[in-house]
């Protein structure tokens, strides 16, 4: 199984180690071509705003949005890179983003008061709480019909799934545990989106 993590900015080198341990190749990937003969792409935390224009202006965002639509490859994106994933960002109109979930994701939508958190979050087809860890985190806002919400953090929407689409509001790269990894992972090997 070959995946990539974006590899432009934020935190790609977390992910790149959690997936090499679940037994993944992965594949930074910089430009287009890296996205050849991969089945999934991890989008990192880091600045939706600076990962929005790089990847525009290398033209990874075309790429990545030609794989998807062919249904060869699953997207994950993980705080701002679910911020990248979405429809619609209020406040932003201007973005540039992948735009292939039917969500709307807030950015920072947690305030300044609470920069950073941790939380058990209890997450849909988990048999145990996943530890979470929001660094200055998106929320979900709305979601369109074709989208499962996998977890909340109270009110606020932070787990989504849309066939071979991921995103979630946290760092799940940040602690020992690989269980979304391995979602992931499965949801990447199967060739029909569910
Ligand atoms: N940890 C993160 O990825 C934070 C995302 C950042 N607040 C943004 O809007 O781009």
């Amino acid at each position: 199984m070959k995946v990539g993590v974006l590899a432009l900015q934020g935190a790609f080198r977390e992910h790149k180690q959690m997936l090499e341990r679940l037994g993944a190749e992965v594949v930074e990937v910089r430009k287009p071509e890296h996205l050849e003969g991969l089945q999934g792409l991890v989008v990192p935390g880091g600045e939706s705003t600076t990962i929005g224009k790089l990847a525009r202006e290398y033209g990874i965002d075309e790429a990545v949005r030609r794989r998807v639509g062919e249904g060869s490859l699953a997207v994950w994106g993980t705080c701002a890179g679910a911020i990248w994933l979405a429809k619609e960002i209020p406040r932003y109109p201007e973005q540039p983003r992948l735009g292939l979930m039917d969500i709307s994701v807030e950015r920072n939508a947690f305030g300044r008061q609470v920069d950073s958190f941790e939380e058990e979050l209890q997450v849909k087809g988990l048999d145990r709480p996943f530890h979470a860890v929001f660094i200055r985190a998106p929320a979900i806002v709305r979601v369109g019909p074709d989208v499962e919400v996998l977890a909340r953090h109270g009110e606020a929407i932070v787990l989504v799934r849309q066939g071979k689409l991921l995103a979630s509001s946290f760092h799940p790269e940040l602690t020992g545990d690989s269980r979304l990894h391995g979602l992931f992972l499965d949801m990447a090997s199967n060739p029909v989106a569910t």
